[in-house]
């Protein structure tokens, strides 16, 4: 089986390309290397071999987004399957499929290819986003873009305290974020919220660092779930935050989720969106935009063991 690593250097605040270095003397076998040189890189690596005929694992070296960039890639494609090795600061994808620990996990995987066909998640309309893990708007969208456009975050990246800036822009985006009313139409239903705080569809349960926000979802049933976040104090919000990382916050009753093949939001601000946690643009008020699984799905290595780890 041919195997390219894809590494991002950037994931990790930097440290990925230290970590490769070191993992990649583990490996007792033939394989590729190719570095990431921009944002988008990895899906046009991955769309070259689109059509390739001999059977191919790309391992992405990196975080949630490297990971959505190669799956962009790779959907679809008959004989690309995909793996990751966790090296990004948040790395959801790593909770929720399976990550290779090290070279002698890969050589396994090899010996005995073992995968599964899974769900890839689309903005349909009107700009074509696809998301692996979860897609959302609001007050975490609005964080990611403020994190990933400051210049405090590479200042501090450098003597490794990147999470304060994460903390940083939490509290700011807390005291001075300005809540949306948010219509959902999805089942031939549509429901009108107030006071949104955010809006998340979701492949698969984890978000934002190990949230379970969406305890419920599953990546190859062929369904989102939508969570939505309204009519909460800042104090409270808090306190939901706090409940997220073992997925009880399901039980505030100002946590609303749903199941469906595909979901139509429309804000009535605008309102910052993110892809797998990176920025994807904004939402305009009054936009309404479909979130739904694609029509492609991609092969990830490794099913069951996710399964027994969940
Ligand atoms: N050479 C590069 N220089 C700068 N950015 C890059 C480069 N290659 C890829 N990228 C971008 O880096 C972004 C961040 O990568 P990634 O999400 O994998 O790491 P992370 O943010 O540390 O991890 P996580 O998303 O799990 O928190 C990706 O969205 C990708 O577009």
């Amino acid at each position: 089986m041919k195997t390219i690593f894809v590494i991002n250097p950037a994931a990790g605040n930097g440290k990925s390309l230290a970590k490769w270095n070191r993992f990649k003397k583990g490996l007792a076998f033939p394989y590729e290397a190719l570095l990431t040189e921009y944002p988008g890189h990895a899906t046009d690596m991955v769309r070259n071999l689109h059509s390739i005929e001999e059977p191919c694992l790309i391992i992405g070296f990196g975080g949630d987004g490297t990971l959505r960039e190669i799956i962009a890639g790779a959907a679809g494609a008959a004989n690309i399957v995909v793996g990751s090795v966790s090296a990004g600061s948040g790395n959801d994808f790593g909770r929720g499929f399976y990550s290779f620990r090290d070279g002698r996990d890969i050589g396994r995987f090899i010996g005995n290819p073992v995968f599964s066909k899974e769900d890839l998640g689309e903005i349909k309309s009107p700009a074509p986003f696809r998301f692996v893990s979860s897609s959302g708007i609001g007050f975490d969208a609005e964080i990611s873009v403020l994190v990933n456009r400051s210049a405090a975050k590479k200042m501090l990246n450098r003597i490794g305290a990147g999470k304060l800036v994460y903390l940083m822009y939490v509290v700011r985006t807390l005291v001075g974020f300005g809540k949306f009313g948010l219509t959902v139409r999805h089942g031939g239903t549509e429901t009108v919220y107030r006071d949104v705080w955010f809006a998340t569809v979701s492949n698969q349960p984890y978000f934002g660092g190990g949230m379970k926000i969406s305890p419920k979802s599953r990546t190859d049933d062929g369904l989102l779930e939508l969570t939505v976040v309204h009519g909460i104090s800042r104090l409270k919000l808090l306190l939901v935050f706090g409940t997220v990382f073992t997925g009880s916050h399901t039980k505030f009753k100002e946590v609303v989720q749903m199941s469906g093949e595909s979901f139509l939001l429309t804000a009535d601000r605008e309102v910052y969106r993110h892809v797998d946690g990176d920025a994807a643009g904004r939402t305009s008020a009054g936009q309404e935009v479909e979130y739904a699984i694609s029509e492609d799905y991609w092969k990830a290595a490794n099913k069951g063991k996710k399964e027994d780890e969940q």
